[in-house]
């Protein structure tokens, strides 16, 4: 039996793993990551549908979790048969946001709005955007805390809904939304976190942590690239997540990471 690269990592993995192995994709290329990356959520958030008659995604910024939306965006088109997403009834999440103004290319809003979600029609009722900093808030703690009370009123027990996926990209020191190692937002026990002083900017943002992440039924990695190979070695192989948070993003039900060839080049069974 020939395995695929990610079967054959997932099996080096778990054989020092002391807990559940991830799921692991490898794609050739970040646009073919991207496009299976769409294929796989269109998927997911059917099947979602199917069930509670509702959906809910989490979505990232960054290069590749846009360019997942905008090849969502293109299926959205034409859709596979039994892979038609009732877009009136997804409800849309973010994991991270700057606090910047509302009309700052900065937004990863605006990308997922442009890539999307303008595009499929997503009620603007279910597009529940993390405050900008001229939208009423003097603060990313004001804005954090009134997220944490948005997520609390669409639960239907306890403090978070059912986020069906949560997507993160990852930096290549290993953040996650806008939880950065070692910084306050990586041991902050609230599900919503002002950041300040970010190292990648801008400094000022605003994101779930790790309560809210982990709350997720799957939880999905997007990453790609050389440059990252290092930091999802490191994750997959067990980092502490104050070192490197991405170790510590795990969904209730699963958690898959979705790489390009470049980014998976430094796992184990990686070449050959
Ligand atoms: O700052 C951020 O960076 C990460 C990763 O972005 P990438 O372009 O390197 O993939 C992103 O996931 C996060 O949402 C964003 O705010």
């Amino acid at each position: 039996m020939t395995l695929s690269p990610g079967e054959r990592i997932a099996a080096r993995l778990a054989e020092h793993a002391d807990g559940p192995v991830p799921d692991v994709v490898v794609e050739p290329d970040a646009e073919q990551l991207a496009r299976a990356a769409a294929a796989a959520l269109v998927a997911r958030l059917t099947a979602a549908q199917a069930v509670h008659g509702t959906a809910s995604v989490v979505l990232t910024g960054g290069g590749v979790g846009t360019a997942v939306l905008r090849h969502v965006a293109v299926l959205a088109e034409e859709p596979a048969p039994g892979q038609d997403v009732d877009w009136t009834a997804v409800d849309v999440w973010w994991g991270d946001e700057r606090f910047v103004p509302a009309d700052s290319d900065e937004r990863n809003e605006g990308g997922a709005r442009e890539a999307l979600l303008d595009r499929v029609g997503v009620p603007a009722e279910r597009v529940h955007a993390m405050p900008a900093s001229d939208a009423g808030f003097d603060t990313p703690e004001d804005a954090a805390e009134w997220y944490a009370g948005e997520l609390a009123a669409a639960a239907q027990d306890g403090p978070l809904p059912r986020f069906d996926v949560l997507l993160l990209g990852m930096g290549p020191e290993g953040h996650v939304a806008s939880v950065f190692p070692h910084s306050p937002a990586a041991s902050d026990r609230r599900p919503v976190v002002a950041v300040r002083n970010c190292p990648k900017p801008p400094p000022t943002r605003v994101s779930l942590g790790f309560p809210a992440i982990t709350s997720a039924e799957e939880v999905w990695l997007l990453v790609s690239g050389e440059g990252k190979a290092e930091a999802v070695a490191a994750a997959l192989g067990g980092a502490d997540p104050l070192d490197l948070p991405a170790a510590g993003a795990r969904g209730r039900r699963a958690t898959r990471w979705l790489l390009d060839a470049a980014a998976a080049g430094r796992l184990p069974g990686a070449s050959g």
